[in-house]
């Protein structure tokens, strides 16, 4: 018989509908991983910023017909790993469950599905490519509290191969297909966090690095990068420098602008609003030469392929969290990443026998 393998995709989620998005923006404050306060001072802060924060954000959800469509859009994934996967092994049942964190379906929700459907292996896979406390690790405990049970873990992939490529791809396409204007400048927008939670540890950042770096290398044709960050919500400091400032400093250098988002593996508000709208009026604005948004990753073939990979590479590993490719480790400085505790734990494994 087929060994049937459940793949639990985790990404943020989105409101389905008018009346869902105080209630998600409420989720989203409560958590500790986003906001750093006692439980009773959290729960005030998510009840007031979900309250006032609404009104304005559900203009933007009606913008796309009312809600988000990052579930959609992850069903899309799922049904394409499901058949990558069965392309490339024999005798397994792979099926993919939704796991978001803020809204329908939840993590819970996934917990439960896979445990009705009987899985005989379970692999964990955070369709965020750069590990943060606030989206993969929030997840993960998220996985742990609703009684998930210990699987097989992808931490992240910032430097997986077909990743890597398939962002170099679509980026090309953008670019060749605006003419392949020589005055570009490819701005790698990341959502950002605040400077206090790379502080503590968290390696995000360090990460998306990593993945411009490896994209840029793959580009050698386009010589003008810049990573930046997007989203920046609240009163803290956040990391620099933001997308919308490096809009307008490439519309003031006469740039034909490329932005791709680099953190986000499919369209959602913060592509389709702020990339698509603010920025790309920003940037007219501005006087930019052009402006070119490069897609999210969605179901392409590549990136399907690659989530392929890691799904089978953490069925050959062991139980637990398996460091991003096998050796990639963060800095001493970003103990927040779970590859370092991998790592850790592998060590005092092998010092034990
Ligand atoms: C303090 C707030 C936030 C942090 C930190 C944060 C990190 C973070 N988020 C994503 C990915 C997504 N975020 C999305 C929506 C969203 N995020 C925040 C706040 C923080 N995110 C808010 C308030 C919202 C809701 C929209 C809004 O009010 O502006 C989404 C999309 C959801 C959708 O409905 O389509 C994604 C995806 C990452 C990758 C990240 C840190 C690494
Ligand atoms: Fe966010
Ligand atoms: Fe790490």
């Amino acid at each position: 018989m087929a060994r049937k393998i459940a793949i639990v995709l985790f990404n943020l989620g989105g409101p389905d509908d008018q009346k869902s998005v105080r209630p998600f923006l409420r989720n989203l404050f409560r958590d500790p991983a986003i906001i750093y306060a006692p439980a009773p001072v959290r729960e005030m802060l998510a009840w007031l910023i979900s309250t006032t924060r609404a009104p304005r954000v559900v203009k933007d959800y009606a913008k796309m017909g009312g809600g988000s469509p990052i579930v959609p859009e992850t069903e899309k994934q799922a049904r394409a790993l499901e058949s990558a996967i069965g392309e490339c092994t024999d005798d397994v049942e792979a099926r993919c469950f939704l796991a978001m964190r803020y809204w329908k379906p939840f993590v819970r929700d996934a917990v439960a599905e896979v445990k009705a459907w009987g899985a005989d292996e379970v692999v964990l896979l955070p369709l965020y490519p750069q590990f943060s406390t606030t989206t993969t690790g929030s997840s993960l405990k998220a996985w742990r509290d609703a009684g998930g049970g210990e699987a097989r873990t992808v931490c992240c992939f910032p430097t997986q191969p077909d990743f890597v490529a398939a962002h170099a791809r679509l980026i090309r396409e953008a670019w060749r297909q605006a003419g392949a204007p020589e005055n570009v400048r490819v701005l790698h927008s990341a959502h950002g966090l605040p400077e206090i939670t790379i502080k503590r540890g968290d390696p995000y950042q360090w990460q998306v690095e990593r993945t411009v770096a490896a994209v840029t290398a793959a580009l050698p044709e386009i010589s003008d990068h810049l990573t930046c960050y997007q989203s920046k919500v609240g009163p803290l400091e956040w990391i620099k420098p933001a997308t919308e400032d490096a809009v307008a400093e490439a519309a003031k250098d006469g740039k034909h602008i490329i932005l791709s988002p680099i953190a986000f593996v499919s369209e959602h508000i913060e592509t389709l609003i702020e990339l698509d709208e603010e920025y790309a009026e920003l940037a007219a604005e501005r006087g930019a030469a052009g402006y070119t948004r490069v897609p999210a990753l969605g179901a392409d073939g590549q990136f399907i392929d690659a989530l392929a990979d890691l799904t089978i590479g953490a069925l050959d590993g062991p139980l637990g969290l398996k460091p991003p490719e096998g050796e990639i480790f963060c800095p001493a400085e970003f103990g927040r990443c779970p590859c370092r505790e991998a790592a850790a734990g592998e060590a005092g494994d092998q010092a034990a026998e």
